[in-house]
């Protein structure tokens, strides 16, 4: 199958997925766990598909899943599918490495954010458009912050008003995306901390409570009841 899923869209989706899942607990690699009786992995390339802006769609698998990924996307979206490495940001470079030419904007979505809308898609892809060089969907931090020493004594309190949670999909000019991954030396937690580290302006645009990053079982069961009300795939 094509990489290509809409011809006239300019915005390529790398989706990191080849995450064991450690926190969600022992079972199979996460983006495989079962969300309303399906993978965590075909949720999230099911919505940003949906996106009418996103020509194509590259996974990062684990490495021991690439056919059998390949074969669960098959009638999912036409996406092309390679190995992850280590580390997130090893996943993410490897995709890039496969991202076919003609995009020029390039998004990176986790897997594990399987409910993010389409609409979250196309409004991190328009702020690229728009002029920026890298866009991250954030949320306002409602508890309170503080930094505790390894042995849970409090240090202090961080004021919050200036805090985000960041999420994905997070969105790039690809020339930018491309030379923050060959200047990256050290491993980063997201790509927007690559532009960060090269001097780079990263831009924010409001997160959305359904891209929440599945991590513990709690956020599994949440995501559940979630699906029932999550916004249509179809919304982008
Ligand atoms: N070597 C890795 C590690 C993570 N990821 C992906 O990066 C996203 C964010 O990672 P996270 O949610 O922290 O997943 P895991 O690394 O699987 O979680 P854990 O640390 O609990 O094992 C996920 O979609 C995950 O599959 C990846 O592609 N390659
Ligand atoms: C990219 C990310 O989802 C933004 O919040 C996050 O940094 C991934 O973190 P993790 O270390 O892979 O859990």
């Amino acid at each position: 199958m094509t990489a290509h899923q809409n011809p006239r869209g300019d915005v390529a989706v790398l989706v990191p997925a080849a995450g064991a899942g450690v926190r969600l607990g022992p079972g199979a690699p996460k983006a495989l766990r079962l969300l309303g009786g399906e993978p965590l992995l075909v949720h999230a390339v099911r919505r940003v598909a949906a996106a009418p802006s996103v020509a194509a769609v590259v996974v990062a698998a684990p490495a021991a899943e690439v056919e059998s990924v390949r074969a669960l996307l098959a009638d999912v979206a036409p996406v092309v599918v390679v190995p992850g490495g280590d580390t997130r940001q090893e996943s993410v470079a490897a995709a890039l490495r496969a991202v076919p030419a003609g995009p020029q904007i390039i998004l990176v979505h986790d897997a594990a954010r399987a409910l993010a809308p389409p609409a979250l898609v196309e409004s991190v892809a328009a702020a690229v458009r728009a002029g920026a060089d890298a866009v991250i969907p954030v949320l306002p931090v409602v508890d309170t912050v503080k930094e505790v020493s390894a042995d849970g004594v409090v240090l202090g309190t961080v004021e919050r008003s200036a805090l985000r949670a960041v999420q994905t999909p997070q969105g790039f000019r690809r020339d930018v995306l491309a030379a923050a991954h060959a200047a990256a030396v050290d491993a980063l937690t997201d790509d927007a901390g690559l532009v960060e580290k090269q001097g780079g302006v990263v831009t924010c645009v409001p997160g959305s409570e359904y891209a929440l990053k599945i991590t513990r079982p709690f956020d599994l069961a949440l995501a559940e009841h979630l699906l029932a009300t999550a916004p249509p795939v179809s919304a982008g």
